[in-house]
């Protein structure tokens, strides 16, 4: 779903931006040029459909930010921007729970906007796990956090911490203070290394300006980052900001170098680790003593350099795409990869050959029988598949297998499977 973005503006030109960037987040824009026109708006429309507000402190209606008051009061996260920079309308603007306050000084202050815009959507899929023994103190920093859209979660001792964290995976950031109902911050910290390490869970400690070595020790026990109390409304959200950033992006990072660029699909290193740790694992020690079947299967793409000579290489992409989505499709349980060129490899755990042969049948037929449409070309296309159930502790042993099939299956006329039998 396509969020919307209430915008309360009555200047043209500042108007004109802002839908450019809020466009830019891909976002919906509503526009209101009156605090009068915003309700009227919300007397038609329910506020769940709101990622968030811009809001101008001065508008004709409302010239010392009244509308900021409604759209908090229609509980939606209020970002506000201003003409205003003097230290005082910041300060009138903070003391309100707005999400943050932008002066309009210059293109890098929208350029500010959008990340922020960007980040609030983000923020819906994101846990934060506060760790504090005082439930005052939980309730102001969780209050803190969902104005930015943050999922939170409570723990008063560390007990508690470490089993919310295990039971909730989308839990990226931990905030830990310095003592815990049960432990200290800092044992919290060393223990939640043992399970996490850093680029799964960023751990911010806090603690008073004046301990200057227990901040040391939290950054020794495994936290990321610390916070000095108190801190400011900004300071807490660039740090936050800072370190699910960091989450993020080590993630993104991982995703591809796994990946293939093209289908998205796991790489062949990827897909490796995968098979083998899949191997190592419980389920593995009763299929490498026989216990258990698996399969592995090879699939080539017929004739590719003909369609590429053909089409073109943009329409061969498209084809490779589209195979790779039906492979997603039909063993989505599987490990799977794109090998390299128009060639696939799936490893079916606990699935013997005649199970195997069945369901590469299936693809084989489903592929054959699309018909692959782009820019006014329309062409199908065939596969053809060597899979082996033979089980062996090395994965590159059944490739090998695998591989003459497919062999056979090419010499034998392409469009088909061969197995073991
Ligand atoms: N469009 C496109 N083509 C690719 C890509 N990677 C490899 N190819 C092409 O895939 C073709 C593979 O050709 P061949 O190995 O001769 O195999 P084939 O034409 O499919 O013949 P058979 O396998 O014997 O049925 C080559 O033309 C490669 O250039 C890619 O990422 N995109």
């Amino acid at each position: 779903m396509k969020f919307k973005v209430l915008l309360i503006e009555d200047g043209e030109s500042s108007m004109r931006v802002l839908k450019r960037v809020i466009g830019k987040a891909n976002l919906d824009v509503v526009v209101a040029n009156s605090l009068a026109q915003a309700k009227l708006i919300f007397n038609t429309t329910s506020p769940e459909l709101y990622l968030c507000a811009v809001v101008d402190y001065n508008l004709p209606d409302a010239p010392h930010g009244q509308a900021i008051n409604f759209t908090i009061d229609a509980f939606i996260p209020t970002i506000v921007i201003t003409d205003e920079v003097d230290e005082d309308v910041r300060e009138k603007i903070l003391a309100k729970p707005v999400v943050d306050y932008i002066p309009k000084q210059n293109a890098q202050m929208f350029e500010y906007l959008s990340r922020l815009l960007i980040r609030l959507e983000k923020n819906k899929q994101i846990g934060v796990l506060l760790v504090d023994k005082s439930r005052v103190n939980r309730n102001k920093k969780s209050a803190l956090l969902s104005r930015h859209n943050f999922i939170t979660f409570e723990a008063a001792s560390s007990e508690q911490a470490l089993h919310t964290l295990q039971r909730h995976p989308l839990i990226k950031l931990m905030l830990v203070e310095e003592e815990l109902a049960d432990e200290l911050g800092i044992e919290l910290v060393s223990e939640a290394r043992k399970l996490y390490d850093k680029d799964q869970l960023s751990i911010i400690g806090l603690s008073p300006s004046n301990s200057s070595s227990l901040l040391a020790r939290f950054i020794k026990s495994g936290a990321n980052d610390f916070l000095r109390k108190p801190y400011c409304h900004e300071e807490f959200f660039c740090r936050v900001v800072q370190n699910v950033e960091h989450i993020e992006q080590i993630d993104a990072i991982r995703r591809a170098a796994n990946s293939d660029y093209l289908t998205g699909l796991p790489n062949r290193r990827h897909f490796f680790n995968q098979v083998n740790s899949t191997l190592i694992r419980g389920q593995a020690s009763t299929l490498i003593r026989g216990q258990a079947s698996m399969s592995l299967a090879l699939i080539d793409l017929d004739n590719f350099k003909s369609i590429n000579d053909t089409y073109g290489h943009d329409f061969g992409d498209v084809v490779l795409k589209e195979v790779s989505r039906m492979i997603v499709r039909h063993f989505s349980r599987f490990h799977f990869s794109r090998f390299g060129g128009e060639e696939f490899c799936i490893f079916l755990a606990n699935v013997g050959q005649k199970e195997a042969i069945d369901l590469l049948n299936t693809f084989r037929e489903d592929v054959s029988n699309k018909i692959i449409k782009s820019k006014g070309i329309t062409h199908s296309c065939t596969l053809s598949i060597g899979v082996t159930s033979r089980p062996s502790k090395k994965i590159e042993s059944m490739l090998t297998i695998a591989d003459e099939h497919l062999y056979k299956a090419k010499a034998n006329g392409r469009n088909q499977v061969v197995g073991d039998l």
